[in-house]
């Protein structure tokens, strides 16, 4: 083991993974439908095996593959080949996770797939990894991870696409996304599915140190839901998994609603174009960031020369800062018009991001980044042009207007300035089925206004960007 990781730190995962870019700027299709599963199935003895019960619609998926349930290119293809049969299968509703392993649920990403691997294969790894995760996370199954040993990594982060964790109470078995330790960073989706889980604070600690939780520990930061002894594990997991499957609807609306924004800002849909943003989403996010290290000359694209902070402090940090502020086909940082010393990144775009949320009015051009030249965050800027409104009256009743009275296909926010159809829903920019309403189940007149609001104020908070395509919310 130690091994191997010193010899992918000799050869450098960047290196790897900067390879893998030119590799997926040429290859990258969309991962979900066309990913060639059966292509990839080279291997003989079962990693995986299935059992579903009929009688109450769940299956249990469980990992034999010794010694550690390594997450490789063959063990993840048999995994999604298994999840897609379940996900297709009408009967089954429900999906325990689990391991045949003593000690060990899974030891996450099998760090052979990369070391001294070709380009063609990590592309055929990674693309793996990402649909592992996609077809977890956005599943219409329940998931539950009865976590009966060590989840390190990719192992967590399996975990942590499930709806729920159950983990064997036993202080010798660990949880968390360490790869910080390893010298290499979560991918930022990785990162997104942790903060969902645990909250901000305890993921940004969780990341920056790379830190790998006790049972106990884990229980007490959220990162798993229920502790029981090793012995019940799964027998828990099947109790708990049918109060869930109890629940009318629960892998519909609302298991999807919160979902989507995860997936939807992170990596699904690809669809096309070198500036998808699927593209944008993992060239950018996962490859300049991952890689950036302080000094060098990834991090130029962001002005940023400062040494002075460790890599994983930075690269957390400016994950962070660049999903927020980045906007594809333009330079991730520049448009922030950060352009000298005299702010530093933090200061800058923390109120880049207040000034953003507070300032932004629908239908117009209010916070240009790109444009901002001096006394662009003076109140005029906001597209009020008189004194008689104050700045918190704007806000004020901006926010309250936008997020109550809009009403879809109507032109309820003229005090914004929108003069036309763009506070129809084809102002939230959805370009595809997929981020339109009806994505929600929601089809139109036969829901009441009451049921309408509380439905668009969701999504507009959750997809909408005036102006924008839905992808850009992290220009917020
Ligand atoms: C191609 C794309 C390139 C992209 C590059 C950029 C990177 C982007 C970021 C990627 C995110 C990474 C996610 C990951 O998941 S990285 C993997 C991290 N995993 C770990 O750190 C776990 C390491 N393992 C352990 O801690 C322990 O093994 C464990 C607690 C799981 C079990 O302990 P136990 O004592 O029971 O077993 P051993 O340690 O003795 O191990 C037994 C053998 O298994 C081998 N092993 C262990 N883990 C792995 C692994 N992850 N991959 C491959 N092999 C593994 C270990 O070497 C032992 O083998 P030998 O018996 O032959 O020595």
């Amino acid at each position: 083991m130690a091994n191997v990781l010193r010899n992918s730190a000799k050869f450098g995962f960047s290196g790897v993974l900067s390879q893998l870019s030119i590799h997926s700027r040429h290859g990258r299709e969309c991962v979900s439908p066309c990913f060639s599963l059966q292509q990839r199935n080279n291997s003989t003895s079962p990693k995986i095996k299935v059992d579903l019960d009929s009688s109450t619609g769940v299956a249990v998926l469980r990992m034999q593959s010794p010694p550690v349930n390594s997450l490789s290119l063959d063990f993840l293809t048999e995994f999604c080949i298994n999840l897609e049969k379940l996900e297709m299968d009408r009967s089954c509703r429900g999906l325990i996770i689990t391991s045949t392993l003593s000690k060990v649920f899974s030891a996450g990403l099998d760090i052979m797939e990369m070391y001294g691997k070709s380009p063609e294969r990590c592309g055929e790894f990674w693309k793996a990894v990402q649909e592992m995760w996609l077809k977890l996370y956005g599943s219409n199954m329940a998931t539950i991870a009865a976590i009966n040993g060590s989840s390190p990594a990719g192992g967590c982060l399996m975990s942590i696409g499930c709806d729920y964790r159950i983990m064997a109470d036993n202080p010798r078995y660990s949880i968390g996304l360490n790869e910080t330790q390893l010298g290499i960073v979560a991918p930022f989706w990785f990162k997104d599915t942790l903060v969902n889980t645990v909250g901000n604070r305890a993921a940004e600690l969780s990341l920056e140190l790379g830190l790998l939780y006790s049972a106990p520990d884990a229980l007490k930061i959220g990162l798993v839901d229920q502790l029981v002894p090793e012995d019940q594990v799964l027998s828990t997991a099947q109790d708990t998994m049918s109060k869930w499957l109890a629940v009318p609807g629960q892998n519909t609306l609302s298991h999807w609603l919160y979902r989507v924004r995860t997936l939807s800002l992170s990596h699904t849909g690809c669809t096309g174009s070198e500036h998808s943003p699927s593209h944008w989403l993992y060239r950018v996010r996962t490859l300049s960031l991952t890689l950036a290290v302080p000094g060098q000359n990834t991090l130029s694209h962001t002005g940023c020369t400062r040494s002075e902070h460790s890599p994983s402090h930075w690269l957390y940090r400016v994950r962070t800062l660049s999903l927020t502020l980045a906007v594809p086909g333009q330079n991730t940082l520049s448009h922030t018009g950060c352009t000298g010393s005299e702010y530093s990144p933090s200061h800058w775009l923390y109120r880049v991001r207040i000034l953003s949320l507070t300032l932004a009015v629908p239908g117009q051009n209010t916070l240009p980044h790109t444009g901002c030249t001096g006394s662009e965050h003076s109140l005029s800027h906001t597209g009020c042009t008189g004194s008689e409104h104050s700045l918190s009256h704007w806000l004020y009743r901006v926010r309250i207007l936008s997020l109550t009275l809009a009403v879809p296909g109507q032109n309820t926010l003229p005090h914004t300035g929108c003069t036309g159809s763009e506070h129809s829903l084809s102002h939230t920019g959805c370009t595809g089925s997929e981020h339109t309403l009806p994505h929600t189940g929601c089809t139109g007149s036969e829901y009441s206004l009451s049921h309408w609001l509380y439905r668009v104020r969701t999504l507009s908070l959750t997809l909408a960007v005036p102006g924008q395509n839905t992808l850009s919310q992290y220009t917020l």
